[in-house]
């Protein structure tokens, strides 16, 4: 196998508190790093690196792991710009245009939805996204459900089952029900990880705290982990339910009361805090400062999609985090990397420590602070070794 050495590292950040400077992000100066079969194999001072067969001089940048976007929903064909368009002169986002999404992926055909989704993940790639969740919920049949994981499957190993994504129109909810926790269920497990229901008691279209209780314990009768969308447009059980029932994470957790951030606290579940979505939703942020000090572990994710956030980019929502959420640059980076590989339980990538993947990427800057100190300029890139 080849190994490379990555050097010229003004900056670099590990995760790995056990080296470099101590902190969280193990930061190293003057840094480098050798990659061997796809694994990071040494870091260090530059001076001190050894031989490798091949040589990437980075000249003088920050490199960072890969960011780790454990929420998305990549496979859906058409736009909503004219929804975005209506909610920016005031139209409040309620989670209708969903089944705008849902027509026009029932309309694209299998080679459209996975050239559409291997197209968004290399705009992610391009923007330093080494890792992604990628979710179903845009087909809400059988058939186009199993079409949607067929092209997240084709593009990332971490998928999701989100036939509980809303009612689709037309349908009886306990018939939909039925069928999302039965046949729907079987014919998707084999390509899904995980399973993800949208919570919201609040919304005609979304579930119930019962209604997902049902989903979640359905999903994990079939084997697959558990993610909730939680707490997005008001207060709900969503968030509780998903610590109870042990989900790997809860994503929006916009509205909290104080007893849903001590169960979060308490349990093992990741906040997973959507930024873009307040932005593109002009709604208030949740209090990503509050959940930290709280001890709640939090990570940073797009939510990429037609509706709420139809952004790719990671770097955005650590400028987010940072401005709207109180987040310090460096608590939006661990959230944002290692973060996003606790909501996927993952130990391999959101880290660059010895034996990590070697998922590297690297900033036209100096330090990592750049990333929302330069919001909006297109400074990381995944490092193609
Ligand atoms: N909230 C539910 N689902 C998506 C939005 C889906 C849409 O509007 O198309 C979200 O995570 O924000
Ligand atoms: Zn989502």
């Amino acid at each position: 196998m080849t190994s490379t050495l990555v050097t010229g590292i003004a900056e670099l950040v590990t995760n790995d508190p056990a080296v470099g400077d101590g902190s969280p992000l193990g930061v190293l100066r003057g840094a480098a790093v050798v990659a061997e079969d796809g694994r990071v194999r040494w870091t260090g001072p530059a001076a001190a690196a050894p031989a490798a067969d091949r040589r990437v001089d980075v000249g003088g940048r920050a490199v960072v792991p890969g960011f780790v976007d454990s929420h998305s929903h990549l496979v859906f064909a058409g736009d909503r710009a004219a929804e975005f368009a209506a909610r920016m002169a005031g139209q409040p986002y309620d989670g209708g245009g969903i089944a705008t999404t849902v027509a026009a992926t029932r309309r694209a055909g299998a080679a459209e939805l996975g050239g559409l989704a291997a197209a968004r993940v290399a705009e992610m790639r391009a923007q330093g996204t080494t890792t992604v969740e990628v979710k179903s919920g845009y087909g809400l049949t059988v058939e186009h459900e199993v079409a949607s994981l067929t092209a997240a499957a084709a593009v990332t190993s971490e998928t999701t089952f989100l036939g509980a994504h809303v009612v689709p129109p037309g349908a009886a909810r306990e018939e939909y029900l039925a069928l999302v926790t039965g046949e729907m269920l079987r014919a998707c497990a084999p390509l899904a990880r995980w399973i993800d229901v949208f919570c919201e008691p609040g919304s005609a279209r979304a579930f119930d705290g019962d209604e997902a209780r049902a989903v979640l314990t359905a999903g994990r009768a079939a084997g697959l982990g558990l993610r909730v969308h939680g707490n997005q447009l008001g207060p709900g059980p969503g968030v509780q339910l998903a610590v109870e029932l042990g989900a790997a994470s809860v994503d929006h957790c916009t509205h909290l009361s104080d007893a849903d951030v001590a169960a979060l606290a308490d349990g093992d579940t990741v906040a997973t805090l959507l930024p873009g979505v307040e932005f593109a939703t002009r709604s208030p942020y949740p209090d990503g400062r509050g959940l930290l000090d709280a001890g709640v572990t939090v990570a940073l994710a797009t939510d990429c999609n037609p509706g709420t956030c139809y952004s790719s980019s990671m770097p955005l929502m650590i400028a987010l985090a940072v401005r709207e959420m109180h987040l310090t640059p460096a608590e939006a980076l661990w959230a944002a990397t290692a973060g996003g590989a606790r909501a996927l339980r993952r130990t391999d990538v959101g880290t660059l420590a010895v034996g990590a993947r070697a998922d590297l990427a690297v900033l036209a800057a100096p330090s990592s602070v750049h990333l929302a100190y330069r919001p909006g300029v297109p400074i990381a890139s995944a490092l193609e070794l």
